[in-house]
């Protein structure tokens, strides 16, 4: 599913207005009938509502809302906040309507004590004030109602499209947005539904068609960015070859592992072989090779000449070592060690195959900059930040990551030309040629030590099983949140994680995954 902005909404919208020949009217109908249609889902009985419509198009929604609401036997107050003059001519029509089934009360006469009433007493409100022709700072009446609906009520709140104040495009909230249980938005989902802090008030999201022409149904009208989807990828998921062998599956090479966070890369290991690696190699500084032989049983180790550093004169040898292997994942638990800078540029230059930077990696990276001019283009190369990591990467703070979660991610991987898989809800995976995927799947579950390191070990294992880089990421990244979902949200341990890796997986295998 495609995630759009604002202007491209409108240009779906007025596509279908203009070529198709369909009136606005026509669709504000169809959008508030949808919105109705869920809140009777929600509510299968008659309840009292209040609506809050605004002088735009959101509003007109909103007046349908109403009309269909009393229709079905609701007690419906409905609130006009703004001047009836400022309507807009669609929603001006459903104003009419709405004249003469109910009387409407206007905001900007009435006092907001009987406002507040009115919202006090019933059992569901409606937002209709603004969608996504909101933007800037939020006037009045609007902050002062927000402020006090989300002090106040106690009604099941359903936003139309946005919750009022969200801004459609970047989330941003300035200074305040309501706080809704669900939203309902049309055609598409839109960008501030997943971006911080919008996505904080959106409550559960529900994407219904109101007839509008879908995203991508010409060049012109196709966005650049989607929600990870199964449907998109779930064709690699197929079951295990009959004459498999052990490399069929791809052998992955795990990198890490210094003094005191050799479990990191211990993770990385068995989540590899669980997503179905034939062959997993981890590999540490000498110095750590007996204390990781005693904590693994199935992954082979491999380790470097070296007590805890990099001694430039391995170099070939490394080399030789790298030719072995069909993805490469450095970085879990790998520390900071005298020879670095020299170790990563060796691993960026000498592996030809696809290449996972992940944690310290990322650090040393953020650190020398320059080091990613030795990597080859035609090599795929995964940067895989939490946003702190991030905030090294841009030297900017990770406030303004989370500000700025889409445009950070492209940034990156225009910079670096590689794919960057930026963490935390809604991971956001930025491609180089501008692409970029939201994921919807994870739990707090995940906000444990470790989970960095599962993600990175399923993502090395689908790459070395040859799934084109685009999918692989999008598979990883999808069932890694997938997992957080299936275990307790605090007492999970990362073997609780593993566990689900087969479940989800065959869940998602062509003939039973959603959709199919
Ligand atoms: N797209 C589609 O396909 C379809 C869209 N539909 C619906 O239309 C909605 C979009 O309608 P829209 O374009 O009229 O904008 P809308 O959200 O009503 O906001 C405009 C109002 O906001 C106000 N305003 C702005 N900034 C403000 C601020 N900072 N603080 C305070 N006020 C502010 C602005 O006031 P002004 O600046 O003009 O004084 C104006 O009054 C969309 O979300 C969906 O629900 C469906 O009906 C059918 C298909
Ligand atoms: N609240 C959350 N909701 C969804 N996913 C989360 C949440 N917190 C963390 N995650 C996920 O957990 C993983 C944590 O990675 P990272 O911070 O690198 O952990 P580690 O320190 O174990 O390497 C990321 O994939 C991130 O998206
Ligand atoms: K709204």
């Amino acid at each position: 599913m495609y995630l759009v902005t604002a202007q491209e909404m409108r240009d779906l919208e007025s596509y279908t207005i203009n070529q198709l020949g369909i009136p606005g009217h026509v669709l504000m109908e169809s959008a508030g009938r949808a919105v109705v249609d869920q809140i009777v889902k929600r509510f299968p009985n008659p309840k009292r509502v209040v609506v809050l419509a605004g002088t735009g198009n959101n509003g007109g929604d909103g007046f349908v809302v109403a009309r269909w609401l009393a229709f079905r036997g609701w007690e419906v107050d409905l609130w006009l906040i703004g001047s009836a003059v400022k309507l807009t001519s669609d929603a001006k029509l459903y104003y009419h309507a709405c004249e003469q089934l109910l009387s409407i009360h206007h905001a900007e006469k009435e006092s907001e004590a009987s406002l507040q009433a009115h919202l006090m007493m019933c059992d569901v409100i409606v937002d209709a004030m603004l969608g996504i022709g909101y933007s800037g700072m939020l006037r009045e009446p609007f902050t002062s109602i927000v402020q006090w609906i989300n002090q106040h009520a106690e009604s099941y709140i359903f936003a139309v499209d946005m919750p009022t104040g969200v801004e459609a495009d970047k989330g941003h909230v300035f200074p305040v947005a309501l706080r809704v249980d669900e939203t309902i938005t049309f055609n598409c989902p839109k960008w501030g539904h997943y971006l911080l802090p919008g996505s904080k008030y959106c409550g559960k999201l529900k994407v219904v068609d109101i007839g509008i022409t879908p995203a991508g149904h010409t060049k012109a009208l196709t966005p650049n960015a989607r929600l990870n989807d199964p449907n998109d990828w779930n064709m690699y998921l197929g079951g295990r070859k009959q004459w498999a062998h052990k490399g069929t599956y791809g052998h992955v090479l795990i990198i890490g592992g210094a003094k005191g966070t050799l479990g990191a890369v211990a993770m990385a290991g068995e989540a590899a072989y669980r997503m179905g690696s034939g062959l997993v190699t981890l590999t540490v500084p000498e110095s750590q090779h007996e204390a990781l032989a005693a904590k693994v049983t199935q992954e082979m180790i491999w380790s470097w000449p070296g007590k805890d550093h990099f001694l430039p004169e391995i170099a070939e040898e490394l080399k030789t070592a790298f030719q072995r292997y069909d993805a490469v994942v450095c970085g879990p638990g790998l520390g900071r060690f005298p020879g670095e800078v020299r170790f990563i540029k060796e691993i960026l230059q000498t592996v030809k195959r696809p290449l996972v930077l992940d944690a310290d990696a990322l650090n040393i990276l953020a650190e020398h900059p320059h080091l990613m001019q030795f990597r080859a283009n035609d090599c795929p190369t995964i940067l895989t930040p939490h946003p702190g990591e991030m905030a090294r990467l841009l030297r900017i703070t990770t406030e303004e990551v989370e500000r700025k979660r889409a445009a950070v991610a492209l940034q990156l991987a225009y910079q670096t030309r590689s794919v960057v898989i930026l963490k935390g809800r809604y991971t956001i995976i930025a491609f180089p040629d501008g692409k970029r995927v939201v994921n919807t799947t994870g739990s707090p579950a995940l906000a444990k030590a470790g989970s960095g390191d599962i993600l990175s070990g399923i993502i090395g294992s689908l790459l070395a099983q040859e799934i084109p880089v685009e999918s692989a990421i999008q598979i990883a990244v999808y069932i890694h949140g997938r997992l957080g979902e299936e275990v307790d949200a605090h007492s999970a341990l990362y073997r609780d994680l593993l566990d689900h890796i087969a479940s989800i997986r065959q869940l998602l295998e062509p003939t039973n995954s959603p959709g199919n």
